[in-house]
Parts: C-alpha cells; sequence; structure tokens
C-alpha cells in the first residue's frame, strides 16, 4: 500500500528568521508543487525554526529536481532539509526478545495498511519468535548475544541494516543494552519502546520499579535509542491508571496494551516524517 496521500514530505530547520515560509512555499509553487499540508514551530528557546510541508509533484517531477530546485532557498536560510519519497513503503527491521506483543501488533498495523512500512528483517537474541517471522515471510537473524561476543553481533546488527537498506530499526521491547559505538552509528534511526513513563523507571525491570514506589499511573515512551540508556529524545507517550490493589503482574498485563500502541504511532510519525531532533527533544507535528 502506498501512501499517496503525501506524496512528498519536505522538512526543515533553521536559525528563526522573517521570509522562511513565504521563501519555501513560493519555490515550491515555481516547481509545480501542490501543498497539502505545512505545519511549523519556532522553538522560543533555541530561536530555532521547523517546517514540515506535505506536497503533490506536477506530473512526472523528480525528487532530484526538486532537490536541485530547492538548493538556492535552503542556502539563503542556512537550513538542514530533508526530502522523503513517500510514495513507496519505507524498510523497516524489528528488533525483539521475548516479549513480542508489540512486535505481532507493528505486524497487524502494517497488514491493515495503518503503518506504511515493509519488514525487511527481524533480529533477536532469542529464538522464541522464529516461527512468527516465517508465518509472516519475514527473513529472521538470531543472534544472541554475550560479554564476549557482543562487538561481533553488533557488527552483523548493522552489517543487516546496511544490507537490506533498512530506514528505520524498531526496538520492539528489544532488552540488550546498544553499545555506544552502534548507538552513535546509528543516531537517528532507532527507536526503542521503553515501559515507563520517562524519565521515570529507566533501566531494566521498570514495572517492578513503579510498582515498588506505589505509584498511581504506569506508562510506555517511544524514544530515539542513544548512548544513555532510555535518555533519547521522546517521540511519544502514553499513560494509565492503575490502584494499590494491583500486582507486577497486572502492571505488566495493563502496559502491553499501551506499549504496543505507543510503539506504532511513534513508527507511523517518524515514517511520515513527523517527527524532527530538538536537541535532546523532538519536534512532533501530528
Ligand atoms: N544504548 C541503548 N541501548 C538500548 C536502549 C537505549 O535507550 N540505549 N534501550 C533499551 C531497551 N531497554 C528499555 O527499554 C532496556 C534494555 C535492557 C536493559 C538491561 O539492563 N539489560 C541487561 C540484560 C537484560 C537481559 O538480557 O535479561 C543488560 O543488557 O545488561 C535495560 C533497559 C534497548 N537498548
Amino acid at each position: 500500500m502506498t501512501n499517496v496521500a503525501q506524496p512528498f514530505v519536505l522538512t526543515l530547520t533553521c536559525d528563526d528568521r522573517a521570509g522562511i515560509v513565504a521563501a519555501v512555499t513560493s519555490q515550491l509553487h515555481v516547481l509545480g508543487a501542490n501543498i497539502v499540508e505545512s505545519s511549523q514551530y519556532w522553538d522560543r528557546a533555541t530561536n530555532r525554526f521547523f517546517m514540515r510541508i506535505a506536497f503533490n509533484p506536477s506530473g512526472e517531477t523528480s525528487a532530484d529536481l526538486i532537490e536541485r530546485g530547492l538548493a538556492p532557498v535552503l542556502g539563503q536560510f542556512e537550513m538542514q532539509g530533508r526530502l522523503i519519497d513517500c510514495r513507496k513503503p519505507q524498510k523497516i527491521v524489528i528488533m525483539i526478545s521475548r516479549f513480542d506483543h508489540a512486535f505481532l501488533h507493528l505486524l497487524y498495523q502494517i497488514r491493515v495498511g495503518w503503518l506504511d512500512a515493509e519488514v525487511v528483517a527481524v533480529i533477536s537474541n532469542h529464538d522464541d519468535s522464529r516461527e512468527t517471522a516465517a508465518w509472516a515471510g519475514i527473513p529472521y537473524h538470531f543472534l544472541p548475544i554475550n560479554r564476549e561476543n557482543k562487538k561481533k553481533q553488533e557488527d552483523r546488527i548493522f552489517a543487516i541494516v546496511q544490507e537490506t537498506e533498512a530506514d528505520l530499526v524498531v526496538l520492539a521491547r528489544y532488552m540488550q543494552v546498544f553499545s555506544d559505538d552502534i548507538a552513535g552509528r546509528l543516531f537517528g534511526k532507532v527507536i526503542n519502546i521503553h515501559h515507563s513513563f520517562l524519565p521515570s523507571f529507566k533501566g531494566a525491570r521498570p514495572y517492578h520499579q513503579a510498582h515498588e514506589h506505589g505509584v498511581k499511573l504506569i506508562g510506555a515512551t517511544a524514544h530515539y535509542v542513544t548512548a544513555d540508556l532510555d535518555e533519547g529524545p521522546i517521540i511519544e507517550q502514553e499513560t494509565e491508571r492503575v490502584s494499590h490493589a494491583m500486582s507486577v503482574e497486572d502492571f505488566v498485563a495493563a502496559g502491553r496494551d499501551i506499549e504496543s500502541r505507543v510503539l506504532a504511532r511513534a513508527v507511523k510519525r517518524h515514517l511520515e516524517a513527523r517527527v524532527m531532533l530538538n536537541g535532546r527533544k523532538t519536534v512532533v507535528f501530528a
């Protein structure tokens, strides 16, 4: 299924000044583009300007022609720009450990057409989901990790991402910490679902941590992966009320649905180029 609603998306960021929107939209008009959605945000604290424009090209205008036509405007405002051709599904690699609820939810959302993506590989440090991947017709890479082989296995992960030309890596409850090296090499291309309402309860066993603290809300957070565990720029979050009468197992059960929804929304927004990095934060044009 292709995303015909918004064939091309242009994202821009630069220091704010007058005339940016006029210059960009005028040049797109000159290039024959018909704008279907436009969002912008000025971060007062940093004076950074962010813009997302979705448009239909005229006739057989190529991405190269658009990029060449926009280059003078991007140079004039010293913009960092990115042009995404959304006419074909983007490729994702999904990484999992034992819990597969978020993984299965992604497959379902792709099957029903809500998520416009192609899963080009599943990578896991456990063999539990091999049959699920085979049923879905997706190549499965079983890469168990330990202290001794971590570098070799992470090089294999990186190679799979490169060989499949994946646009995004999704950690769907993948429970191994990425080394600083691969986290840096893939920065901005890896989304993780953490099973807590960050910044509370980073690290392992967040539901146990939350239960120990007697919280009245649990949650899930989708964020970009960085070297600092569960500290990456937040993309999407959701919470749900819990009570004193609930066990940790009740927290885990309630959390499964939240984690699945939050991760799927974050992946969708990333693939539609609605998420822009803003320092340690993000701008999300919902
Ligand atoms: N460099 C990063 N790597 C990973 C991140 C991240 O933000 N930065 N997110 C995690 C996912 N995660 C929580 O969401 C998480 C995964 C693993 C652990 C952890 O302590 N793992 C232990 C081993 C656990 C096991 O194998 O049973 C460990 O690796 O020592 C905490 C949080 C994914 N990676």
